[in-house]
């Protein structure tokens, strides 16, 4: 296959995913819409979490929630726990990596608030102890996973979400896990500041 043709094929398989994805997602990605605006309208905030590609989601949500989407609109509370060297290294180092971004949900989670947990295979060691962290802290999960969910899809409690993308390919779940951020942040400022 030609490098052009091979092109082509991420393009069209991408697209493919996205509508796959439109149809089982959305109502769950409402629901998560309706979860992070009751949170992040009454006190609480986001915490969010994920490796590799999806420390960089994790990163683009926290960015779009504090400054802004799209629309001008005051800042809204959410924490990447992916970005601090220094507590990364220290929690890697003195405990486990495993532990990462469990601690920080311990340190800085509060009942109420969200964590956005985010893993293509499900499994991530450091992913599923942040959600058990924000269970023992009494906070609500919106997991972005894929496959088959992974672990984390049988982790998650009453009141949790999971948003699970049909692909067994990790770049395609990403990029509809892209799109979902972007979803979410349009869904909470349509809430707050309208069509
Ligand atoms: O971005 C990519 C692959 O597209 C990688 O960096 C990928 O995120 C890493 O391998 C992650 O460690 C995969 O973890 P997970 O999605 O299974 O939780
Ligand atoms: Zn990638």
């Amino acid at each position: 296959m030609s490098t052009t043709a091979r092109i082509e094929q991420h393009f069209r398989d991408s697209a493919e995913t996205k509508l796959r994805a439109a149809e089982t997602l959305a109502p769950a990605i409402a629901e998560a819409i309706d979860l992070l605006v009751a949170a992040l309208t009454s006190g609480g905030k986001a915490l969010a979490c994920g490796n590799g590609g999806s420390a960089a989601d994790a990163q683009h949500f926290a960015a779009e929630l504090v400054g802004r989407f799209e629309r001008e609109r005051p800042g809204l509370p959410a924490v990447a726990l992916t970005t601090d060297s220094s507590i990364l290294t220290a929690i890697g180092n003195d405990y486990d990596f495993n532990v990462v971004f469990a601690k920080q949900v311990h340190a800085l989670g509060q009942p109420g608030d969200v964590l956005l947990a985010i893993s293509t295979s499900g499994n991530s060691a450091n992913v599923i102890a942040a959600i058990e962290a924000a269970h023992e802290r009494e906070m609500r999960v919106i997991a972005m996973t894929g496959r088959d969910g992974g672990k984390i899809a049988g982790l998650l409690r009453e009141g949790d979400i999971n948003l699970c993308v049909p692909s067994q390919r990790t770049a395609r779940i990403q990029e509809v896990h892209l799109l979902t951020l972007h979803c979410l942040c349009d869904g909470i400022d349509v809430a707050l500041l309208g069509e």
